[in-house]
Parts: structure tokens; C-alpha cells; sequence
């Protein structure tokens, strides 16, 4: 049974935030990528986290700043190889996230074959909701996640379209880093992605469970 002791400010903790790239093919196509056959992973810094009534801040380095909005996974009870039939018990909750990503500098990275450190985990580039009760999610594989920017809606997918399900990604990633109560996983956007800025406000929430704000400033 996970526990959810204390993790309702699990973002205050310093743990790992994974994140899974290309887990909706229609925002794999509307980047060109290809749809993967394995999930694509990558890490933000425990500093990218942002809670409402502080913004999400444009890095001095970028000219093209995209949201991406996801469903976060709060691990409740750590693991290493974890069966995908355990794989449930491990999960404390969930969480509205933004996945901010310096799109220019990340197609740059691409080009040279680089990391995507810079285009993902800057200060900022987490806005996070609150903590979410894993009983107020029924059937996290059938929500509706949706984000607007100044009113107007950007992104809405259900996620029912994931190419990798929850249970899988705990089971893939726990093989190859062990999870720790207050990691979060981020289970991918769907399409829509596009630029912010400054002074833009982005509102976004999981159907009528959660909501959450945020305004876009510039890094001075
Ligand atoms: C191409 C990306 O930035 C992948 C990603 O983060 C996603 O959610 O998909
Ligand atoms: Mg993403």
C-alpha cells in the first residue's frame, strides 16, 4: 500500500523529476518526431519546481518558450524493478505540471547531438498544482488535461491517448533508476504546443478536479 504521508509538499523534498518525452504520437507528429517504441526520458532539477502566485520565468538564453501541460505522477512508496502489476502501489497521488521547454535551444540541441539540460530543466521550468490524492483520480489513463493562454485553449487531450501507460513507465524507469517516495513522474504532453510570453497567463487543469495559474515574466 503507498503511503501518503507528507507528500502533499512533496515538492519542497529535492527528489527527481523524470520526465517522458513523446508519449502522445499526435505531439510526436506535430514536431516531426517519430513515434518511439521505447520511452524517452530525460530529468529536470528539483529547482524547476514553481508553485502558484510565483511565475514561470523565459531563460535569458531563449526566444521561444513552449508549455507543455502533463500529468504528473507523485511516487508514494519507492522501488527498484518494480513489476508492472505492483506498479499502482507505488503511486502517492498525482499533479498538474508544466513541462516549460526552451524549444529553440532544444532544437539546437538536437542538431548537435546534445543533451536537452538547457531546453528542460532551468529554474521554472516545472510549474507544479497542488498534490492531488491518488482518490481523487479514479482512472488516471482517462482524464482530460487541458491549458489556455490568455483564455484562449492551446492543448486539451485525454490520457487515454499515451503510448506508454503509467504502470509501465514506474516498471521501465524503476529498472533503470530507483524511484524514491516524492519523485515525480511527467507522463508527456499532448498536441498543441506553442510559444509564451511575457506577461502571457497560462491557466490549466485535469477536467473539473484541479486548476492552476501562472503568468510568464522574463528573465531580467
Ligand atoms: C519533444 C519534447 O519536448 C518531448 C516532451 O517533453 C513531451 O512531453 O512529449
Ligand atoms: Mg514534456
Amino acid at each position: 500500500m503507498a503511503s501518503t504521508k507528507n507528500l502533499s509538499r512533496f515538492w519542497e523534498w529535492g527528489k527527481k523529476i523524470i520526465c517522458v518525452g513523446r508519449n502522445y504520437a499526435e505531439h510526436a507528429k506535430e514536431l516531426k518526431n517519430t513515434v518511439p517504441t521505447e520511452p524517452v526520458l530525460f530529468l529536470k532539477s528539483p529547482t524547476a519546481y514553481v508553485k502558484e502566485g510565483a511565475p514561470a520565468v523565459i531563460p535569458f538564453y531563449s526566444n521561444n518558450l513552449h508549455h507543455e501541460v502533463e500529468l504528473g505522477v507523485v511516487i508514494g512508496k519507492g522501488g527498484k524493478d518494480i513489476p508492472q502489476a505492483l506498479a499502482m502501489d507505488h503511486v502517492g497521488g498525482y499533479a498538474l505540471c508544466l513541462d516549460m521547454t526552451a524549444r529553440d535551444v532544444q532544437d539546437k540541441c538536437k542538431e548537435k547531438g546534445l543533451p536537452w539540460t538547457l531546453a528542460k530543466a532551468f529554474d521554472t521550468s516545472c510549474p507544479v498544482s497542488d498534490f492531488i490524492p491518488k482518490d481523487k483520480i479514479q482512472d488516471p489513463h482517462n482524464v482530460k488535461i487541458w491549458l489556455k493562454v490568455n483564455d484562449s485553449l492551446r492543448q486539451e487531450g485525454s490520457t487515454s491517448s499515451m503510448i506508454f501507460s503509467i504502470p509501465f513507465l514506474i516498471s521501465y524507469i524503476s529498472k533503470i533508476i530507483s524511484l524514491e517516495e516524492g519523485d515525480l513522474i511527467l507522463t508527456g504532453t499532448p498536441k498543441g504546443v506553442a510559444s509564451v510570453q511575457e506577461n502571457d497567463e497560462m491557466v490549466a487543469g485535469i477536467d473539473d478536479i484541479i486548476s492552476m495559474t501562472f503568468k510568464v515574466e522574463k528573465h531580467l
